[in-house]
């Protein structure tokens, strides 16, 4: 397929505005090399924002400073109230910074004059988690609103409405109103609509937080689709977050306004460091099973009561290690049986954990030599308890 090139393209509003930040970026003041302040890359810094309400000021955000490449994924996740919104909104300048820079291809947009914000605004597209679409107009007219408004003309955004909407699999909805629509369709129309005017940043608000699970996956895979085939950078604030660790390349941890964490989802999900990390990727984990969590002890029992030692190997995504179970049998006393666990798959790097049930009687293999080094079977063993009666036995 080749929708990119004709997508990114054919807008009758986004040349002018892509050639102005193609030429800018080049002769960027900040001395940034082209590469630097590709097409759809995002710059924060210091960034802060204070808003005045009537019970004092709040402090949304502080000190933010980073970079957003183009051409990627990038996920902003926090606790409600952490300031998520608040920074993606300042991105289109729908919010705009108490203090700091906002620098959008090696562009300050503090500076923009109203022309250029809205030109702005038309490189950067955004989606929305009730899709805000106009329910009195068709889907065909709801994508070609942004092309009217931006002056185009019918022949034009016939044919541009048509890709856009061959490109989200609506092709044979031109006409239904969004009313009509499930869910998953109504957002296909919402990109579809965002992607009109071929912009280079694509905004994502909780954009499949009101979707079930399975078109929550159709949504991303088109999401992906999209970043891949049209280079378009994406940028999601979620609650969800398998939708970070489903797409995103790197995530940004908000805390009160401030980075907690950022960094490729792998590294962040395999090896949470914050606390407010941790309390978000909880649900992830594999929480122990009721019947072993009810009956695991702290304190190991004497030899003469039967038990079970359990050991937990830990998967953080680093060094590409991978559970070899050859080599985790061969490290474990005889009758070692695997009790409970999983491994997901990151960016390419196994992450999740394994638990053992070891005969209380056996000793233990030296764990620091099996989390290190040419002979590591697993980045972290532990023991995490003991059962008396062998598990498969209750
Ligand atoms: N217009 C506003 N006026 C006053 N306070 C605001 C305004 N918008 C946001 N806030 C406050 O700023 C802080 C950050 O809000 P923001 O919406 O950015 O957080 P969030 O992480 O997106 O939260 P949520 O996940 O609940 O949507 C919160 O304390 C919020 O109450």
């Amino acid at each position: 397929m080749s929708h990119s090139s004709a997508l990114r393209t054919t807008a009758p509003s986004a040349p002018t505005a892509t050639t102005q930040a193609s030429s800018a970026a080049v002769a960027s003041p900040a001395g940034g090399t082209a590469a630097q302040n590709a097409v759809g890359s995002v710059r924060f810094e210091k960034v802060a924002k204070v808003y005045q309400s009537s019970a004092g000021p709040v402090y949304a955000l502080h000190d933010i400073s980073l970079e957003i490449p183009a051409g990627s994924i990038f996920g902003i996740i926090g606790r409600s109230g952490a300031g998520k919104s608040s920074l993606l909104r300042t991105i289109n300048r729908l919010e705009k910074p108490t203090s700091g820079r906002v620098v959008v291809d090696g562009i300050d947009i503090g500076q923009l004059n109203e022309r250029d914000l809205v030109a702005l605004r038309r490189r950067i597209g955004m989606i929305f988690q009730h899709f805000n679409l106009l329910s009195a107009k068709t889907v065909y007219d709801n994508v070609a609103l942004p092309l009217k408004v931006a002056g185009a003309s019918a022949a034009q955004i016939d044919q541009r409405v048509k890709e856009l909407l061959a490109l989200v699999g609506l092709q044979d909805k031109h006409n239904t109103y969004p009313s009509r629509l499930s869910g998953g369709q109504k957002q296909r129309v919402g990109i579809a609509r965002a992607l009109a005017t071929a912009p280079e940043i694509l905004l994502c608000d909780e954009a499949t937080s009101a979707l079930d699970p399975e078109t929550t996956q159709s949504i991303l895979q088109l999401l992906r689709d999209i970043n891949r085939r049209l280079g378009i950078t994406v940028i999601l604030i979620t609650h969800e977050m398998s939708v970070i660790r489903e797409i995103a390349d790197r995530v940004l941890v908000l805390e009160k306004g401030s980075i907690a964490e950022l960094d490729e989802v792998w590294k962040v999900f395999g090896a949470p460091r914050h606390e407010a990390t941790k309390a978000l990727l909880a649900p992830l984990q594999h929480g122990l099973p009721d019947d072993l969590q009810q009956r695991l002890q702290t304190t190991q029992p004497s030899a003469a009561v039967a038990h079970e030692q359990i050991v937990q190997l830990s998967y953080t995504g680093e060094a590409s290690l991978e559970p070899d179970f050859v080599r985790i049998a061969h490290a474990f006393p005889a009758r070692t049986r695997l009790v409970h666990g999983g491994v997901d798959r990151i960016q390419g790097h196994a992450h999740g954990r394994l638990l053992l049930a070891v005969p209380g009687t056996a000793s233990l293999p030296e764990f620091s030599t099996l989390t290190q080094g040419p002979q590591a079977i697993a980045h972290q063993i532990e023991v995490i308890g003991y059962v008396t009666d062998a598990l498969h036995t209750a």
